[in-house]
């Protein structure tokens, strides 16, 4: 069998399996493993190895993405099992393992809120993964914008932690298929993409983008929705959406050409062309570039200063600014979603996801 499917199956051989997923529309690998008093043995697990090295019929995408789902949860059972050995080994250990249950969802600490100098800053972070938005992230995000719009803070900031902004949507999101399969999966991340844009268009103060290195995807195009975006020189705005079978979101297909011209936009939005700080600050698509050197001081001494502004001024002349188009907005923002929960189901897009991450699985 070629492909990815026969690489992501080798390297699942290195170890049993003990999830509770079905591994549908592959008969040879029909496992249905619901606990430990199921797990499949190392030598079911060879014996389905071999089977499927034997497949000559390709087993689609959607299998590809719940074999590369399993060899990721493999590889974390792994982690955590080398985990609580290196601390058996040392009795005189303090440190406390909490089992994987017990603890709060992933993505939980992947968001950072704070409040300070009438600043409420909205920090990504996950910088081991460039500050890749999970599913729980989109949640968090709605959730903190909601609450920051109505604190005390006359500004809200978004901003990443470590050496990148955001490297946009995870492409491991697109392994976690509900029991509706990939068109459920392409619903429900239709809907959300939409409240999450929702929540943008709508926000009613002053947001500020502080982009402390490279953007990609979403977080570049939902830029066009920021009343300031602030940029190290280090920062490039990279949109790939036609790489990886994709299509415009974030109100970009409407705010980029508004912004910059068509023909600046489309090669963005369109040919995937990354721009330099410097550049998308000529397009207008960025208000400031600062050294890196001072980048975060220097922005960080304006917005304490423009947040001492009165707080109810600086709200009403954004909506004076921003609210003919709000309308507008809603609507683009709930075409962009239903052209993409399509896109999400092409082999386009689902051959760029599966060489995405079967690339980071070294397969
Ligand atoms: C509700 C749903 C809404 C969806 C809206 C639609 C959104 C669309 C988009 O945002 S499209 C853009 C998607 N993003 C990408 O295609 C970027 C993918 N990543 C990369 O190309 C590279 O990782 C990089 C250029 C961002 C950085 O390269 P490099 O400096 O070489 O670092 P690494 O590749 O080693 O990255 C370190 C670590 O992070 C993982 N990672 C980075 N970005 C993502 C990502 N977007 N999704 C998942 N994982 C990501 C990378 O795999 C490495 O992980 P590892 O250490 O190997 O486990």
């Amino acid at each position: 069998m070629a492909g990815v499917a026969g690489r992501l199956a080798r390297l699942w051989c290195s170890g049993a399996l003990s999830s509770p997923l079905q591994v549908t529309r592959f008969p040879a690998l029909q496992l249905h493993l619901c606990g430990p008093a199921m797990r499949a043995s190392q030598k079911d697990f060879e014996n389905a190895l071999n089977q499927v090295k034997l497949l000559k019929k390709d087993p689609g995408n959607e299998v590809k993405l719940k074999l590369y789902a399993l060899y990721k949860q493999e590889t974390a059972r792994r982690n955590y099992v080398d985990l609580v050995s290196s601390l058996s080994a040392s009795s005189e250990s303090s440190i406390q393992v909490t089992p994987a249950a017990d603890r709060k969802q992933p993505g939980s600490d992947a968001l950072v809120v704070t409040s300070q100098d009438g600043i409420t800053t909205i920090t990504l972070n996950r910088p081991d993964k460039k500050n890749a938005l999970t599913t729980q992230m989109y949640h968090d995000i709605i959730l903190a914008l909601e609450a920051a719009s109505k604190d005390d803070s006359a500004i809200t900031v978004l901003t990443g932690n470590g050496d990148y902004y955001c490297s946009g949507n995870d492409l491991t999101n697109f392994t976690d298929i509900p029991p509706g399969g990939v068109e459920e999966k392409a619903r429900s991340g239709a809907v959300l993409l939409r409240d999450f844009v929702d929540c943008f268009i709508d926000f009613p103060k002053p947001l500020v983008a502080v982009v402390n290195g490279p953007a990609v995807g979403i977080s570049v195009t939902i830029l066009g929705l920021f009343d300031i975006v602030y940029a190290t020189d280090r920062a490039t705005f990279h949109t790939p959406f036609s790489h990886l079978g994709q299509s415009p979101e974030g109100c970009s297909s409407y705010t980029f050409p508004k912004i910059m011209g068509p023909s600046k936009a489309t090669e963005m939005l369109v040919f995937g062309k990354k721009l330099t700080a410097r550049e998308a600050c000529t397009q207008g698509l960025v208000t400031e570039v600062f050294p890196d050197s001072t980048f975060q001081k220097e922005v960080w001494v304006r917005l304490k200063a423009y947040s001492k502004l009165p707080p109810n001024a600086m709200r009403i002349s954004k909506q004076v600014i921003r609210n003919t188009e709000k309308e507008k907005l809603h609507a683009i923002n709930a075409e962009e979603s239903n052209v993409l929960r399509e896109r999400w189901l092409s082999d386009e897009c689902m051959n760029a996801v599966v060489s995405f991450l079967s690339k980071k699985a070294k397969l």
